[in-house]
């Protein structure tokens, strides 16, 4: 007999009782809500700012002070926002219909007409926040929404940020399939132009189902793009073929902007007249904008209001004030805008606004209340106050219901509340949620690009090399020189994994599409079990560089344009996903179950697991690289793939260095663990798919980049771009080796004096991959300290340099300690 679910109360926050998890991104959890008195159904996006560091919390605040300053029907509205404790909840309206993405994957590509409704809309907020200032920086079909009517709902805001004009930005954001050229090349941009190059790819998977610029790694990405060729399927009309290309124009001073975009004649569709509907988007505009109900504050909604002093208890004074005010951390001023919403939508064929031009006959709401210089007590018939009280009728199985809120567990089926539940005030006692928290968990993340790389509080004040230099440093990724292309070196193809055949990768019609490379820039005709079938036992060579590891990485086990939140699976014997990734078309159909699992993952044998800890332990003890923990890792992946089903070829494992290695360095016990898989596949992702043009690549590069760091401290190192050590060795001894290294791998450089704290002596050494290594004599001891600091371009040969002549400063001091 099935153990009854335990049954708990429904979480709450504030006014409203929460449910089930709907999103995730990397720093939040979106789950929906209700608030109890509107009984509106809502979103609210819980953030632990505990976990933020500075640059985070910076882009946290900036998302709450935009989503606080916009309104439009395309971009989902802001209630609330919410401060307990650590925590911050951002309450948004609830888009029922989901992700454009999801959408896209669902049916492939899109009528013409469908394509226009939606991009027309996405347009129109887009018009509203450039007309604003505001720069969205992400757009993309995953942060594109649907709501209860498929329309479009824009979200978000993590990256947007206010442009003033004429002013270029630098900070390094968007999806990679999504960013323009300018940014690919690492230059100052326009974030408006960059936003229109982002919709000229949205247009082209809405008509096509496919990216443009099909590619499997970032370098080839901009190599694609930088082309300037766009291929357009011969289905798309003229019209949108031509709207597409003055989107996807490389010079951005050439590129549409938005005013452009909405004017142009595939906008209008066939039977209407030109700029028929960018002007109805436009007008759009200010009939739902807070400007508008700002200028009417005088005349706040009388059966709102006596139903909020009612039910919430407030006097009239307080919701005026709240209200006029805009104040969205005060539950007053949200229940107000919730009411007016579901007033709005309740009043059948309204405006949409609810107080009447004078002389009109009104709307649900109109009577004397609604007559501008009425005061404030108007008489307010019952049945108005009962549609407050009652869910609006299309919400009965939408905004108001509780079905989301719990699980929809047979068990917690019976314990839904009925509908005389749902009036105001509502206990939600009894609710099932006790596997809420298990569904919707694997998601696409929006990898964060690095405001800043040399992220302030991350490097030492008294750094020798960027004393003075960047502690100023403005936030974002310093731009590269004008007209130098940010390098992202391709990483070679290992041998046993051939060369992808890239240009069969343009969408064709949608049965037989093969699809590009858009969610996984992957391969998709290349059978891996097929190619591992093949291979004589004895053959099976192992890559020599972290480049190569990554590549290979990437063939096996696919990848996406974003960090894998792999729920349930990374610690091993997870979820088993049929179809490797490899194998998927990005907007093709796929079973939603698989969909979001992103790896099949086969646990190790304990004994496989043993001798890969030994490994690493003695890896760790001899100050070695790891290569050879690599060789023991591959063919333990071999074996794995062998012995496992097809599309469960990757096993986790996971190595405890709790015991030894914590001791031989007086680290307190932990249970921290070290997954190579997780780490390679992190970063090998960020460096494909993930919103920094790259990071470190292969654990390997982090791990001996600092020597003997613990696993937790090899994760952090991956965002810190500063590395320095202290080494007994004289100055003039280190920076001889250090010269006679950089000859020796035949990299030049320059080198300049300077004079540091106290006039000590610092040497420069600049490459020019963007490497500078500082090396100063650190007082009182006279040691060295040597730092490099990988400045403008995130290319991983900057990491195998450093680590290169680290490794090579190790030989000749053994004893130099990683700071
Ligand atoms: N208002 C909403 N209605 C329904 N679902 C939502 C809503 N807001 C967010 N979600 C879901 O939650 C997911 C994560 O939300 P959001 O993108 O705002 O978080 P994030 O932390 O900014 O994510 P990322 O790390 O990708 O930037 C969305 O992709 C979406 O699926």
């Amino acid at each position: 007999m099935a153990t009854p679910r335990r049954r708990i109360g429904l979480e709450k926050i504030g006014l409203y009782d929460v449910g089930r998890v709907i999103g995730r991104g990397n720093f939040a959890t979106v789950r929906i809500g209700r608030h109890r008195i509107a009984k509106t159904k809502v979103a609210i996006k819980s953030i632990d700012v505990s976990k933020l560091d500075k640059e985070n919390l910076v882009k946290i605040e900036r998302e709450v002070q935009i989503l606080k300053t916009i309104d439009h029907p395309h971009i989902v509205k802001t209630y609330e926002i919410m401060r307990h404790d650590r925590m911050i909840y951002i309450v948004t309206e609830y888009c029922s219909g989901g992700e454009l993405y999801d959408t896209l994957i669902e049916k492939g590509r899109v009528p013409e007409n469908q394509a226009r409704k939606w991009f027309a809309q996405t347009a129109s907020a887009l018009q509203y926040l450039h007309s604003r200032g505001i720069v969205h920086r992400d757009l993309k079909a995953e942060n594109i929404l649907l709501g209860k009517d498929s329309e479009i709902k824009l979200i978000d805001f993590g990256f947007s940020n206010f442009q003033e004009p004429d002013n270029l930005l630098n900070t390094w954001c968007g999806s990679p399939p999504y960013a323009a050229p300018e940014l690919l090349l690492g230059k100052s941009y326009d974030g408006m132009k960059a936003d229109i190059w982002s919709m000229g790819v949205l247009l082209y998977i809405l008509v096509t189902g496919g990216f443009p610029f099909p590619s499997d790694s970032v370098n080839k990405l901009k190599r694609s793009v930088l082309s300037g060729q766009v291929k357009i399927p011969y289905w798309v009309s003229v019209e949108c073929a031509d709207f597409i290309r003055k989107m996807l124009v490389l010079n951005p001073a050439k590129r549409y902007n938005i005013q452009n975009v909405l004017q142009h004649r595939w906008m209008s569709g066939q039977d209407e007249t030109p700029s028929f509907l960018s002007s109805q988007l436009l007008e759009a505009i200010p009939s739902s904008s807070f400007e508008i109900r700002q200028q009417t504050t005088s005349k706040l909604n009388p059966t709102i209001m006596l139903f909020m002093q009612q039910h919430g208890r407030w006097g009239e004074d307080q919701i005026c004030d709240a209200v006029r005010r805009r104040d969205f951390e005060s539950p007053i001023f949200s229940t107000y805008e919730l009411l007016h919403d579901k007033v709005k939508k309740t009043s059948d064929g309204s405006s949409g606004d609810d107080y009447p031009r004078r002389g009109s006959r009104g709307s649900i709401l109109s009577g004397r209340a609604n007559v501008d210089d009425q005061p404030l007590t108007p008489t307010i018939s019952a049945h108005q106050l009962a549609q407050l009280n009652l869910s609006s009728p299309e919400s009965d199985s939408d905004d108001s219901s509780n079905s989301d809120l719990c699980d929809d567990s047979p068990m917690s089926s019976s314990l839904r509340p009925q509908n005389h539940d749902r009036q105001f005030g509502f206990a939600a006692q009894g609710l099932d949620v006790t596997s809420a928290q298990n569904r919707h968990e694997n998601r696409r993340h929006t990898l964060c690009a690095s405001e800043q790389i040399l992220t302030p509080n991350l490097i030492p004040f008294t750094s020798p090399l960027l004393n003075g230099i960047h502690l100023n440093a403005p936030l974002g990724i310093t731009p590269m020189p004008e007209g130098q292309a940010a390098d992202f070196s391709t990483p070679l193809l290992h041998p046993a994994f051939g060369v992808a055949d890239y240009t069969r990768m343009l969408p064709v019609p949608k049965n037989e599409r093969r699809a590009s490379a858009g969610e996984t820039l992957l391969p998709t005709n290349f059978d891996i079990q097929q190619h591992f079938a093949n291979l004589p036992n004895n053959t099976l060579t192992f890559p020599e560089t972290v480049e190569e590891e990554g590549k290979t990485y990437l063939n096996k086990y696919g990848g996406k344009r974003n960090t894998v939140h792999c729920l349930n699976n990374q610690m091993g014997g997870g979820i088993q996903n049929p179809i490797p990734r490899y194998n998927r078309a990005p907007y093709s159909k796929a079973p939603p179950t698989e969909r979001r699992s992103s790896w099949a993952s086969a646990a190790p044998s304990q004994q496989q697991q043993n001798h890969l800890e030994k490994l690493f332990k003695q890896t760790l003890q001899v100050h070695n690289d790891i290569q050879n923990l690599h060789k023991e890792f591959n063919e333990l992946s071999y074996n794995c793939s062998q012995s496992t089903n097809e599309g469960s070829s990757l096993a986790c494992p996971q190595i405890s260095i709790t015991d030894e290695y914590n001791r031989q360095h007086n680290i307190a016990p932990s249970a921290s663990s070290f997954d190579p898989v997780s780490m390679f596949q992190k970063n090998a992702q960020e460096l494909v798919f993930g919103q920094r043009p790259a990071t470190a690549i292969g654990f390997s590069s982090t791990t001996s980049f600092s020597g003997t760091s613990t696993p937790d401290q090899t994760a952090r190192s991956m965002d810190d771009r500063v590395k320095s050590f202290v080494s007994s060795l004289p100055f003039a001894d280190i920076i001889e080796e250090l010269k006679n290294s950089l000859n020796s791998l035949k990299i030049p450089f320059s080198e300049t004096n300077e004079l540091v704290y106290e006039d000590h002596e610092m040497r420069r050494l600049s490459l020019p991959t963007g490497v500078e290594i500082g090396v100063a004599v650190l007082p009182p001891e006279q040691k060295s300290h040597v730092e490099f600091a990988i400045l403008s371009n995130d290319s991983p040969t900057s990491e195998i340099i450093c680590d290169q002549l680290i490794c090579r400063l190790r030989m000749i001091d053994p004893n130099s300690t990683a700071e």
